[in-house]
C-alpha cells in the first residue's frame, strides 16, 4: 500500500530528509547526534528581571542548574570536529519549581533558510546531489533561488580551539514579557568569556576527529567555561519570522546572565539518549515569535520517538 507525501507531516518530512543525507542512525539524533553532554548553572544578571518575568531571570537564592550538551552540526554520527560546520549547544535550565525551559543554539548566526519547507527542500537537493548528478544539480539550483543557503554554504566555519571559545545565536526570535506586562521581541547571543578563538589550518591539521569533545572535558577540569548570555533586542521593522535576516550588530543587548559548566558527565552517550532539548519548551515570560520554533520542535520530537525505539 502507498502511503501519499501529503499524508506525512512537515516535521516528519524533516527527520526523513535528514535521514535522506545523513542515512538513518539507530538510537541516535537525526542530527546533531555527535555531541558531549555537561553540568553546571546559571545566575543571572541584575536586569534580567526587567525584560521577562522567566523565573530563571528572577534573583536566585541559588544558581540554576543546567545541563549543556555541545555538538557537531552535521546528521553524520562520526563526522571528523576538524571540519568546516557550525557546531550547536543546547542547554536545559532547572527552573526552582521543579519545571525545565530549553534553548538550542548554534555558532553560526543566520540560518540558511526561512522556513520548514524550505529546509526540507535544501536538505533533499543536497541528497540528489551526489557526485554523479548531472549539472547543474539540484543543490545548484537550489542555491540560486535562496540567496540566504548559498552564503550560509560559502562562509567559513572554521573549526574553533574549544566548544568554549565559540559565540552561539538563537537565530530563531521570542518575545520577551516582564512582570509589568511590557514586551520585547529578542534573539539569545552566547558570548564565551574567554573570547572568540579559532584554530589556523595548520593547528587544525594536527587535531584528531574527536577533539573537541576531548578538549571540553579537558576545559572543565582545569577551570569553569563560561558565557555571558545576552538578548538582542529588535526595534521596529525587524523581522521576527525570517532566520535568514540578521539583525544589525547596531541592536541593543541586554545582559541576562552568566552560564558557568564546571563538568563534564560520567557517561555522555548514556545521558544524551535520554535528553530531550525542544526549542519551544517555554516558560512564562517567553513565547516563540518565529513560526519555525513550532516547527523545529515538532521535528525534535519525531527524532526523539525515532530513536527511543527498541534496537
Ligand atoms: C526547521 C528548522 C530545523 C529543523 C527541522 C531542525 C531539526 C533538528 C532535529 C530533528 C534535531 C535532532 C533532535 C533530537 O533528536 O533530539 C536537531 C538538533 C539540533 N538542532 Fe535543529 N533543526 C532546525 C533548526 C535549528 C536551528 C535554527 C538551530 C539553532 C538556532 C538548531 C540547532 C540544533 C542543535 C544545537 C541541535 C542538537 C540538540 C541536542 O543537543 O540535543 N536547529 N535539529
Amino acid at each position: 500500500e502507498e502511503t501519499s507525501a501529503a499524508q506525512v507531516s512537515l516535521p516528519e518530512q524533516l527527520v526523513n530528509a535528514f535521514n535522506a543525507v545523513f542515512g538513518a542512525h539507530p538510537g541516535l539524533r537525526a542530527n546533531h547526534p555527535k555531541g558531549v553532554v555537561l553540568e553546571g548553572s546559571f545566575t543571572p544578571s541584575d536586569k534580567a528581571a526587567s525584560v521577562s518575568k522567566a523565573a530563571h531571570f528572577a534573583k536566585q537564592a541559588k544558581p540554576i542548574p543546567v545541563t549543556v550538551r555541545f555538538s557537531a552540526g552535521s546528521g553524520l554520527p562520526t563526522v571528523p570536529d576538524t571540519n568546516e560546520m557550525p557546531r550547536g549547544m543546547a542547554i536545559k535550565f532547572s527552573l526552582p519549581d521543579g519545571s525545565q525551559t530549553d534553548m538550542v543554539v548554534l555558532s553560526y548566526n543566520g540560518f540558511p533558510v526561512s522556513t520548514g519547507e524550505d529546509f526540507r527542500d535544501f536538505l533533499l537537493a543536497i541528497a540528489a546531489s551526489g557526485p554523479d548528478a548531472p549539472k547543474p544539480n539540484a543543490l545548484e539550483n537550489f542555491l540560486n533561488g535562496h540567496p540566504a543557503a548559498k552564503t550560509f554554504v560559502q562562509t567559513p566555519k572554521p573549526p574553533p580551539v574549544s566548544y568554549g571559545t565559540l559565540p552561539y545565536f538563537g537565530i530563531n526570535a521570542f518575545k520577551f514579557t516582564n512582570a509589568k506586562g511590557k514586551t520585547a521581541l529578542v534573539r539569545y547571543q552566547l558570548q564565551p568569556i574567554t573570547g572568540v578563538q579559532y584554530l589556523t589550518k595548520e593547528q587544525v591539521s594536527a587535531k584528531g576527529p574527536d577533539y573537541l569533545s576531548d578538549e571540553i572535558r579537558d576545559r572543565v577540569r582545569r577551570a569553569p567555561v563560561k558565557f555571558h548570555l545576552l538578548a538582542q533586542v529588535a526595534e521596529p521593522g525587524d523581522k521576527t519570522d525570517d532566520p535568514t535576516v540578521v539583525w544589525p550588530e547596531t541592536r541593543r543587548t541586554i545582559d541576562l546572565g552568566t552560564l558557568t559548566i564546571v563538568k563534564a558527565v560520567e557517561d555522555s552517550q548514556a545521558a544524551e539518549k535520554k535528553l530531550l532539548f525542544v526549542p519551544g519548551a517555554l516558560t512564562p515570560g517567553i513565547e516563540a515569535a518565529d513560526p519555525m520554533i513550532a516547527v523545529r520542535s515538532a521535528a525534535y520530537i519525531v527524532s526523539l520517538s525515532r530513536r527511543a525505539q527498541p534496537q
